[in-house]
């Protein structure tokens, strides 16, 4: 069985006091919960996080990680840092970083590489604009997202995975994608990695859906077949709503 996840991307967002206040909420109020929930906060905060959350079962992620895995790379971030500081999952090609820091999936196959060589989990994205949607592209887009970023990785690397459909119009919307929109992405991802691998490995792989994911759609999303949780980012700046969602299953 897949494990069901719920991560909180923060974004840009928060000072040192705001991300630690947040935190200290979300460990009170994790109680028996049936998702691993996952806390992403910038790299300034990852340790005081992770030391925050001592003896707590909230993981914590970071939100990129460098191609490579040291040497001179100003203002890069390795893997290998990460996971010194106790990060266990990072995200790689959020639609952000992709259009705003021209990120390709060739790039991002070696930030997989280098999270998995790391002992870190990737939460790699995907997911298309609207244009593409509209003009019929996104299934193609997305497979090449998948193919290009994931599928060089071998059958054991590859269920170490986590996969992220975050449509780029739903991100920050408002506007969520359907639950019929998002069982298809999600069925259709899966039926690509089923057909690279094998079905063990197509059900061993969550896929989380993100874009405008709120306390109020979280459980009609959750409860679809190929849906195994959620990438939060606006609702995840608040503990009622992100514990709200995290409920939801
Ligand atoms: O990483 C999270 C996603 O970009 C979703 O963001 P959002 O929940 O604010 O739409």
């Amino acid at each position: 069985m897949r494990d069901k996840i719920v991560a909180g991307n923060w974004k840009m967002n928060k000072n040192l006091e705001e991300a630690l206040q947040l935190v200290n909420e979300l460990k009170v109020a994790n109680v028996d919960l049936t998702p691993k929930i996952i806390v992403i906060p910038s790299f300034p905060f990852i340790n005081s996080i992770v030391n925050t959350l001592e003896n707590s079962p909230i993981k914590v992620g970071a939100q990129n990680c460098s191609t490579q895995d040291s040497g001179a790379y100003t203002g890069e971030v390795s893997a290998s840092m990460l996971k010194s500081v106790g990060a266990q999952y990072v995200v790689v090609g959020h639609s952000e970083r992709r259009s705003y820091f021209n990120e390709q999936n060739e790039g991002l196959a070696e930030k997989v590489n280098q999270c998995l060589s790391n002992g870190l989990t990737p939460i790699y994205c995907c997911g298309e604009l609207l244009e593409e949607r509209e003009s019929n592209n996104h299934f193609k887009i997305v497979e090449s997202q998948i193919n290009e970023g994931l599928f060089n990785l071998s059958e054991s690397k590859m269920i170490d995975t986590v996969i992220a459909y975050e449509p780029v119009w739903a991100i920050g919307t408002g506007v969520t994608a359907s639950p019929d929109q998002a069982q298809e992405m999600h069925a259709f991802i899966r039926a690509l990695i089923a057909q690279k691998y094998n079905q063990q490995v197509a059900d061993s792989i969550s896929i989380l859906y993100g874009g405008s994911c709120n306390p109020k759609n979280a459980k009609e999303l959750f409860s679809l077949p190929d849906v195994d949780g959620g990438l939060i980012g606006g609702a995840s700046l608040k503990s009622v709503d992100f514990m709200a969602i995290a409920n939801s299953f």
